[in-house]
């Protein structure tokens, strides 16, 4: 569903290859470990300087693999003037999705009381969730989503991973920075310094109890003296 090989772009990401039928699969790794750029390739948003990539089958510059995925970067802008309810209608009408879809979104992130607000009024933790709203209303096949939980409270991320539980089909590739969310993956990437270190299931990195969480601390973030 997902298939990348050899994907590079410069010195940010060199040569990373995996494969994803479905799932969710977490890309972890330190700062300017490449999540975001290949993330960004994925979502056809750069261009590789080397390798391939396909979503679908379709390589992500494709305009037939635009409808097949949701992209939510890291740092999602708005017109801050809008209000919420705007910004939500427009990407129903770009997606040419029903009301209902909208509806589902609404009720999924919990934003009802916020769509008669203007975006540049409302706080990061409700411009995350609405920029998750507006990013996966429709659930399209593959979710390309950076550091999706970074700005939510408990309540908000508990509610998007109740998103994420009730999508059966696809893929979910995310850049997560807190490694104790890693258990709720049923895959992980390990990126360093833009390369793919290690992949597994949350078990064989971490252990079966986590024992193994310091060796991964570690090796993902122990900055050279
Ligand atoms: N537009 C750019 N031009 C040149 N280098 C860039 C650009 N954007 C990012 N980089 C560099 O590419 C490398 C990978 O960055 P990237 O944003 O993909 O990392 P990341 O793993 O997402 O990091 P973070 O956890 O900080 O978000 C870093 O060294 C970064 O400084």
């Amino acid at each position: 569903m997902v298939a990348v090989e050899e994907l590079s772009k410069g010195d940010r990401l060199k040569g990373v290859t995996f494969r994803a039928e479905g799932g969710r699969v977490g890309l972890l790794g330190p700062n300017g470990a490449g999540k975001s750029t290949l993330l960004a390739l994925l979502a056809g948003r750069l261009r590789p300087t080397g390798g391939r990539a396909f979503l679908l089958g379709y390589p992500p510059r494709d305009p037939r693999a635009a409808p097949l995925r949701a992209y939510l970067p890291q740092n999602p802008r708005f017109f801050p003037h809008l209000r919420a309810g705007e910004v939500l209608e427009g990407a129903r009408r770009l997606k040419g999705l029903p009301r209902a879809a909208l509806e589902e979104a609404v009720e999924r992130m919990g934003i009802g009381g916020l769509l008669a607000r203007r975006v540049g009024t409302l706080s990061g933790g409700e411009r995350q969730r609405l920029a998750l709203a507006a990013t996966l209303m429709g659930d399209p096949p593959v979710w390309l989503l950076d550091e999706p939980t970074a700005a939510l409270d408990p309540k908000g991320r508990e509610r998007f991973w109740a998103w994420v539980g009730a999508k059966h089909q696809g893929v979910v590739l995310m850049a997560l920075h807190h490694v104790e969310q890693a258990v709720r993956l049923d895959h992980i990437l390990l990126l360093k310094g833009g390369s793919l270190l290690e992949e597994g299931s949350p078990s064989s990195l971490l252990g079966p109890r986590g024992e193994r969480l310091p060796w991964l601390m570690e090796v993902l973030y122990a900055e050279s003296a």
